[in-house]
């Protein structure tokens, strides 16, 4: 079964799931990644312009058949080359090659420049420009959209934000709010217990469920970001992997599963989090005193 839509507060659709274009792996070009991601069934691509990558994006898109309306484009104001929001936007259509964008996003608060109220104000304009379909932010917490809010004549439609076990102690509160407020979360990383933290207390929950299931781990994940109400964005150069992602909106986690991921990730997220990072530090000081040690001792000189 496809991912289900979600409806926006402004009435527009988005697919459940999109495939994100951040980090595109070497050896692989955004082209080819966004071509094999449409080929195995995505209609939803997410980009920036803070990734560089829109035109390539546009590229793929174009040359996949799709109309313009079986395909829903995110592409973010990264705050780049100093353009002001509306400058932006008219390159990024003029990148990705097309007369709309479904969905815009401030990509950080701090980037709304010259503060949150009047960015907002002037995202406001472009849908009545007609550029835009939906506009939204991303990575605003709480006190970010209590300022946004205060002044809005349109509600954002989205807060993209990172989601995944380890950080739902931090963001359920955010999540709420976002909720309450008719804002739609779009769960960006939610792989990070697979990626970069594997080893934690989340793995076993996570284990147990892939038994119940015949299910991976990816897809578990997949399915705990869905049931907080989130749209996905993941990624992958792996062709099987996104289709496992796609099949994994089938999948429904019970509540008793549900309750051992949160558990889990709210420990984890307080304790393993934060030796995994001083672990990490630790190794990366270690391996730059042995390697200053080699040099010294070959007679180099690195300082
Ligand atoms: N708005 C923002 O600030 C922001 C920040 C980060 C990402 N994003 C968006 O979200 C998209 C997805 O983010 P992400 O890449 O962090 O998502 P993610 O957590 O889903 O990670 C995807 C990565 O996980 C790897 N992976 C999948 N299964 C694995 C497994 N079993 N073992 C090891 N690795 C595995 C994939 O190969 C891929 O590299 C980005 O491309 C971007 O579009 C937005
Ligand atoms: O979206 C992925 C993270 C990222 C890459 N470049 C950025 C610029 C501003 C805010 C976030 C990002």
């Amino acid at each position: 079964m496809p991912w289900e839509t979600i409806k926006f507060n402004d009435g527009n659709v988005i697919p459940g799931i999109g495939f994100g274009t951040w980090k595109i792996p070497t050896g692989h070009t955004t082209v080819d990644q966004v071509d094999q991601a449409i080929s195995v069934g995505f209609s939803h691509i997410d980009t920036a312009q803070a990734y560089r990558n829109e035109e390539e994006a546009g590229k793929a898109i174009r040359e996949s058949g799709l109309s313009r309306n079986e395909i829903f484009i995110t592409t973010k104001y990264s705050g780049l080359n100093g353009l002001g929001i509306e400058e932006s936007i008219r390159n990024s259509l003029n990148n990705l090659g097309v007369q709309y964008i479904d969905l815009y996003l401030i990509h950080h608060p701090r980037l709304a420049v010259p503060d949150i109220p009047t960015a907002w104000q002037q995202m406001e304009g472009l849908r009545g420009a007609g550029l835009v379909k939906s506009i939204g932010v991303s990575n605003y917490a709480i006190k970010d959209l209590e300022i946004l809010l205060a002044s809005a004549k349109i509600k954002p439609a989205v807060n993209q934000i990172i989601l995944h076990p380890y950080v739902w102690a931090q963001q359920e509160p955010l999540v709420k709010f976002c909720h309450d407020n008719g804002i739609a979360i779009e769960a960006y990383s939610p792989l990070i217990p697979v990626t970069t933290l594997p080893g934690g207390p989340v793995d076993k929950p996570v284990k147990n469920i892939t038994k119940r299931l015949n299910a991976t781990s990816d897809q578990v994940l997949l399915a705990w970001a869905k049931s907080k109400g989130a749209v996905i964005l993941t990624t992958s150069s792996k062709k099987h992997r996104l289709e496992g992602y796609l099949a994994a909106g089938d999948i429904a986690l019970t509540a008793e599963e549900l309750k051992a991921i949160d558990e889990a990730g709210v420990a984890g997220g307080k304790k393993f989090t934060a030796q995994t990072v001083v672990r990490r530090f630790a190794l990366v000081l270690f391996a730059g005193a042995v390697g200053f040690g080699i040099c010294s001792y070959l007679g180099l000189d690195v300082l």
